[in-house]
């Protein structure tokens, strides 16, 4: 039953997910050593965490995990242009590596203003790290450190993204029009 779904591409499957989330612990492993926190930034980057974080422990990485609320597209497509912090993580990140995790990364607001607020907080060093790039996402200096997939330059859904707070649950990344 497809229940009222809209029409959605399917622009990357469970499985190729599974394997670009494989590919990208591999990389990232080896640079978190020592005293890391992952930062999961609520609400999008859930289940990307989630998968990224068993991903790491299976290669003997197991990072603090801690989470920060931000907010700027709320139920619309398009970013508002502001960031606003609904909840602030718990356990302090001074002198620690931290790694934020993000579902997607398009404007990169939302990215640049998590790593100067950790930063501000005494972080060591910040990594970022998105499951999707959008094409038109800033690069050079503002780009994402990692990412696991380019995506299309259309609004994606599913794995935790939303169109007006549905769709999150899929299990595969999709696209609307
Ligand atoms: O690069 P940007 O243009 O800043 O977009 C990326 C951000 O947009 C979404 O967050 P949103 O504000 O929609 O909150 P949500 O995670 O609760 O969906 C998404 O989860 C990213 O955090
Ligand atoms: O393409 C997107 N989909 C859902 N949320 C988003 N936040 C930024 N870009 C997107």
């Amino acid at each position: 039953m497809s229940g009222d779904l809209p029409k959605i591409d399917v622009v990357l499957s469970e499985e190729d997910l599974m394997a670009k989330i494989d590919a990208l612990a591999d990389v990232l492993a080896p640079r978190l050593a020592g005293d890391w926190s992952a930062i999961n930034i609520l609400v999008g980057a859930t289940p990307f965490t989630s998968d990224l974080m068993k991903a790491l422990a299976r290669r003997g990485i197991h990072p603090v995990l801690d989470a920060l609320w931000l907010e700027s597209y709320r139920d619309e497509r398009e970013s508002s242009g502001r960031v606003l912090v609904r909840a602030d993580i718990v356990r302090s990140v001074r002198g620690r590596g931290v790694l934020i995790i993000d579902d997607v990364f398009d404007t990169g607001r939302t990215l640049a203003f998590a790593r100067s607020h950790l930063m501000t907080k005494g972080a060591r060093e910040v990594i970022t790290v998105a499951l999707a790039r959008k094409p038109w996402a800033p690069k050079g200096e503002g780009d994402v450190d990692y990412h696991a997939f380019d995506a299309p330059g259309r609004f994606l859904v599913g794995y935790g993204m939303d169109d007006a707070g549905k769709y999150r649950g899929l299990p595969y990344i999709g696209a609307l029009d």
